[in-house]
């Protein structure tokens, strides 16, 4: 047996070892928890025998109350224990088949042997709770694994820097518990694991990349020191898969004072939510918040307005036929349409705001110019929206009074005759209860008349009283849509030249109650301003996925919401798609101009294979600086035919190859929804495909026909571009959609285009390709 081997048996041996701790620790956890749920069975069954109940005196009823509590807390405790045991059942499961994935020998400074640890995702005790059998991948001394080739090497811990020399770092493929793959590696992490990954097919669900973190992916993970975290990373570089695994770093380092609740991710679509809903489950993390940015926004507006989907928007640039529109969405998504707003604001903090008339039953009770003079009355060193608040109370002060004085009305008695039987039964039962309280003879039906005169009213005030509370004296709209017509000196120098198309534009939709995406955070940050925002207080960390997708105005709005929550920033400017996307950095800037923003820049590509990447880079800013990882495959293939027809018979027979080759997930992409319908259509007699909309929250394995913008952030075994033609892929404007849509492939890359080829293509070396004219 060579030395290898021996190895080999050696750790082998090991994996037993822990495997048989695993399975003890699993019975008795199972006897335990089998024997508190019996607990807990019984309890609820006698709960009632165990608690003494007398409720004839108030020491009685206290006595109860305290009896109950009782109970219930022993109750409450055995039901948390038995939630515990089966967390730590649940992490056993997850350990049992591929307990660890990594071993490091390292010899501490001033120590007189190495320690030997090994690493998996999540952390194991022996049975006398002393030694780590497996240490958690988040633990400190684990991010040796991940940062150092064998030789000098260091970690932080809470205190201070310990170093020492890594002698040795293995990689372990385990699978029911045996032995499938053993390396010893160098200065990354294990090529040939990784090779071997990344190899495998792609799955409708994203997984974890716990075992082959990269120590740069490794830094966006452990960072801890900077508030705003922006990760600048080309396609496939493991922007998303990072990003996730540092939530469960910081929910794991965070424990004591973090959960899942704190955090929120803002991912591109409500498809690829789907699409990384396991990754975190997998970690033993619970799933943290995701939202889209229109669900977001949708949860704040009010249902009086219908806001646009941002892929109509994206429609809507892609066939150009709006040029109005899209000719001022770059100024409308920038930050000096939030100062016009912001000057604008300042005038209305003086003079300006629209307020409405408060009528009851067609009489105003209280005029616009009153609330105006009211409002404008209170101290102009208060904020617009705290005036707001107080204006809204002194307005519910003078309705209460209206209130009082209505229930004398005649219409009050027309309205009582017409009540049901039960209201009258109800009320004199009170009257009674009352009574019998107060130990008096009152005049009965006096009373009843009274307080069925109080109830009516109250009904009829109940509605004007919430619109109250939620502002409704003020004409928020109105007072928007003065921006686009008025004059005012204060904000005319700063309007830009092409504000009388900014102007219509605005109005016409905003005016029909219909918020365009690139209207919706001005409107919504106008309106804060007017009667303050909700807050996300209890929101500590927010990562938003694709963030270059988002305008500058967007960006800020968000910031402004979650104002005290650290934030991860993962994008890629060559991905910008959208018409106002950012390209600005001093965007992260903080208000006072202080960068507390930290940057890190991903250039290597994993998800394609070299020849794709190779081929894809071509069509990006800069390029030549994303490095292949290298797995090697076929060279995409462009296939140009000269009619529609034939491009659907060449999709077909590329897609039968594709699934006779084994590839599991196939994409045919094509550049807007109109033409994947079409191309569904065409295709779904010989293939069978499932089209995917804006609407798609998860897909299976198969065949799906889908726009290019909702296949970002994901992936696909084999990508068919759909007409990569001049016609479709010919504007400067389409470069970023079609680098998106060529880099969502994995293994296979093709392209069929409809005459001739998109510039794109011609500007890519032609021995990056194959080309067969048909
Ligand atoms: N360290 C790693 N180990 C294994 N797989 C990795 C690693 N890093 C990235 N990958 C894989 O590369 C692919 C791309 O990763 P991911 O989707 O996170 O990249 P991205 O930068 O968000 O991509 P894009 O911007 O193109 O959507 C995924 O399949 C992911 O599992």
């Amino acid at each position: 047996m060579n030395e290898t081997h021996l190895e080999w048996q050696k750790e082998q041996e090991r994996v037993d070892f822990v495997h048989s701790q695993i399975k003890k620790k699993q019975e008795t956890l199972k006897q335990n928890a089998a024997g508190l749920k019996q607990g807990i069975i019984g309890l609820r069954e006698t709960f009632w025998e165990d608690v003494t109940v007398n409720l004839d005196e108030p020491d009685d009823v206290i006595e109860t109350q305290a009896s109950l509590k009782q109970q219930a807390e022993l109750l409450s405790e055995r039901e948390r224990s038995h939630g515990l045991l089966y967390e730590k059942l649940k992490k056993l499961a997850r350990l049992e088949d591929s307990p660890y994935f990594g071993r490091i020998d390292f010899f501490e400074e001033n120590e007189t042997a190495s320690d030997t640890i090994y690493i998996g995702i999540a952390s194991l005790l022996d049975e006398q709770e002393e030694n780590f059998l497996i240490y958690d991948w988040r633990a400190p001394i684990s991010s040796l694994y991940y940062d150092f080739p064998p030789g000098p090497a260091q970690y932080e811990t809470m205190d201070g820097t310990i170093s020492g020399e890594l002698e040795l770092k293995r990689q372990f493929i385990i699978k029911n518990a045996k032995i499938k793959g053993l390396f010893d590696t160098g200065i990354t992490i294990g090529d040939r694991l990784l090779q071997e990954i990344l190899g495998n097919q792609a799955n409708t669900k994203m997984k974890s990349i716990v075992a082959t973190i990269q120590k740069e992916q490794n830094q966006i993970i452990r960072n801890e020191k900077s508030k705003v975290l922006v990760v600048q990373g080309v396609a496939g570089s493991g922007k998303t898969s990072a990003a996730l695994q540092r939530a469960a770093y910081l929910l794991y380092t965070h424990r004591e004072t973090l959960n899942s609740q704190n955090m929120i991710l803002f991912s591109p679509n409500p498809l690829f939510n789907s699409y990384i809903s396991t990754v975190l489950p997998e970690l033993g993390e619970e799933n943290m918040k995701q939202t889209t940015y229109k669900q977001f926004l949708e949860s704040l507006i009010s249902t009086a307005f219908e806001l646009e989907d941002p892929f109509m928007q994206m429609e809507a640039f892609l066939s150009g036929e709006d040029q109005e529109r899209i000719s001022v969405i770059p100024y409308k998504s920038s930050l000096e349409f939030k100062s016009l707003i912001a000057g604008y604001l300042s005038i209305l903090s003086n003079e300006g705001l629209i307020f409405r008339d408060i009528s009851f039953r067609g009489r105003v009770l209280i005029t616009a110019a009153e609330i105006e003079l009211h409002f404008y009355g209170l101290d102009r060193h208060i904020s617009i929206s705290n005036r707001m608040r107080l204006t809204a109370e002194w307005l519910l002060k003078r309705i209460s009074l209206f209130e009082k004085q209505e229930r004398e009305e005649e219409w009050v008695l027309e309205e009582m005759q017409l009540l049901e039987k039960e209201d009258f039964l109800e009320v004199h039962r009170e009257v009674q209860r009352k009574n019998r309280r107060m130990k008096a003879a009152f005049d009965e039906s006096e009373q009843e008349e009274k307080r069925l005169r109080k109830k009516i009213v109250q009904q009829h005030f109940t509605p004007l009283k919430k619109r109250l509370k939620r502002y409704g004296f003020l004409h928020i709209l109105e007072t928007y849509l003065r921006l686009f017509t008025e004059q005012h000196p204060a904000i005319e120098e700063h309007k830009p030249v092409n504000w009388d198309i900014v102007s219509s534009v605005t109005r016409t939709a905003v005016g029909r109650k219909k918020l365009l995406w690139e209207d919706a955070a001005p409107f919504l940050y106008f309106r804060d301003k007017l009667i303050g925002r909700k807050s996300y207080t209890h929101i500590r960390h927010i990562f938003i996925d694709e963030f270059q997708d988002y305008s500058p105005f967007q960006f800020d709005y968000l910031k402004e919401l979650f104002r005290g929550a650290s934030m991860t920033l993962l994008g890629d400017l060559n991905q910008a798609i959208y018409p106002h996307s950012q390209e600005s950095e001093s965007l992260l800037s903080d208000e006072d101009g202080n960068v507390e923003e930290e940057r890190i820049i991903l250039t290597r590509s994993y998800r394609s294979t070299r020849e794709i990447v190779e081929f894809t880079r071509t069509l990006a800013d800069q390029g030549e600086q994303i490095i292949p990882f290298n797995r090697e495959g076929e060279k995409p293939e462009v296939i140009q035919v000269a009619a529609k027809e034939d491009q659907y018979q060449h999709i077909i027979s590329t897609v039968r190859d594709l699934e006779i080759k084994g590839f599991e997930t196939i994409a045919i992409i094509c550049k807007s929804i109109g033409e994947s319908e079409e191309a569904y259509e065409m295709l779904r007699s010989s293939l069978n495909i499932q089209l995917m909309n804006q609407d798609a929250t998860s897909y299976s394995k198969g065949v799906v026909v889908i726009p290019a913008y909702l296949a970002k952030g994901i992936e696909f075994d084999s990508v068919v571009i759909c007409n990569a033609s001049q016609e479709v892929y010919g504007r400067e404007s389409e470069r970023k959609l079609f680098y998106t849509a060529c880099t969502r492939a994995m293994h296979t890359l093709t392209l069929i285009t409809v005459g001739e080829a998109s510039p794109f293509i011609k500007k890519i070396p032609a021995d990056k390709y194959l080309i067969k004219k048909l």
